[in-house]
């Protein structure tokens, strides 16, 4: 559960998220899907009840952890709105994000060691392969204000991937784009999740996108779960057609 003051967020939502799915979180304005990544990557707490993670059968409580600890579990995210370094080059944004990984490199760098070096070649041939895989690589040395919008949010997708997560969330990666990138963007999610053997989340109010890629909804509605399914269990069940989908479903 989260409150904000008087207000209930989120309440009695219970989730669970297993390896290597695809999964969306869908609802109305205000539903409280947001707070509910929030308090999963540790940029808020809950107020109450539990979030665990099992890291290879070890269960760990993410309820008090730092955002960066949770990060350093493996669970990454992007934002609603872009948060990307708008005057870095594209390629540094996604090697800023993987610094995380390579903590010892800091002294190698300083002392100059050769390992610094291998280290990192090793680091920006990773992520050159990601930009490759979005279609950016041909972009890396751009700033990364000076790509269209669309492709920002595909960057800011590449940045989360460079954490080497094991969930992947993200918050309405499709938002401002128009068909034709959407469609695109939904290939690219089930490309990376299956190549990386991942597990994507996604809050999204695209329907087309969602039914379409991924293999379970949770449906909250004034922060309670209104419904949890298959894409077509949700497009058939009532109570989720009454209170969101409607004519759209
Ligand atoms: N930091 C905050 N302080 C106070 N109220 C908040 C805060 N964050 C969210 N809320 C409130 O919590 C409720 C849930 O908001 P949330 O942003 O999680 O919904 P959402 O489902 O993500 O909506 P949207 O689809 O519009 O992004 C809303 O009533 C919102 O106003």
């Amino acid at each position: 559960m989260k409150k904000f003051g008087g207000l209930t967020a989120v309440s009695d939502v219970s989730m669970q998220i297993n390896s290597d799915e695809l999964i969306a979180l869908i609802g109305p304005n205000g539903a409280g899907k947001t707070t509910l990544f929030n308090m999963l990557t540790g940029v808020i707490s809950p107020s109450s009840g539990t979030i665990t993670f099992d890291q290879e059968g070890k269960k760990i409580s993410l309820n008090h952890k730092k955002a960066y600890q949770i990060a350093e579990l493996g669970l990454a995210r992007t934002f609603q709105n872009i948060r990307l370094f708008k005057d870095m080059t594209v390629l540094d944004n996604v090697l800023v994000a993987m610094t995380n990984q390579y903590k010892e490199g800091f002294l190698q760098a300083v002392l100059r060691f050769p390992k610094f070096y291998q280290t990192e070649d090793v680091i920006v041939k990773k992520a050159r392969n990601l930009l490759a895989i979005f279609d950016l690589d041909k972009d890396m040395h751009k700033r990364a204000c000076n790509l269209p919008y669309g492709l920002q949010r595909r960057l800011e997708i590449v940045r989360g991937l460079a954490m080497s997560p094991k969930i992947l969330f993200l918050d309405e990666p499709a938002a401002g784009m128009n068909p034709e990138e959407t469609a695109a963007l939904a290939k690219l999610i089930r490309k990376i999740q299956k190549q990386f053997h991942i597990t994507v989340v996604l809050i999204e109010h695209d329907m087309s996108l969602v039914m379409n890629l991924v293999e379970r909804i949770y449906v909250l509605d004034q922060g309670t779960l209104l419904a949890e399914g298959t894409p077509k269990e949700i497009k058939q069940n009532k109570t989720v057609i009454k209170a969101y989908l409607g004519e759209e479903g």
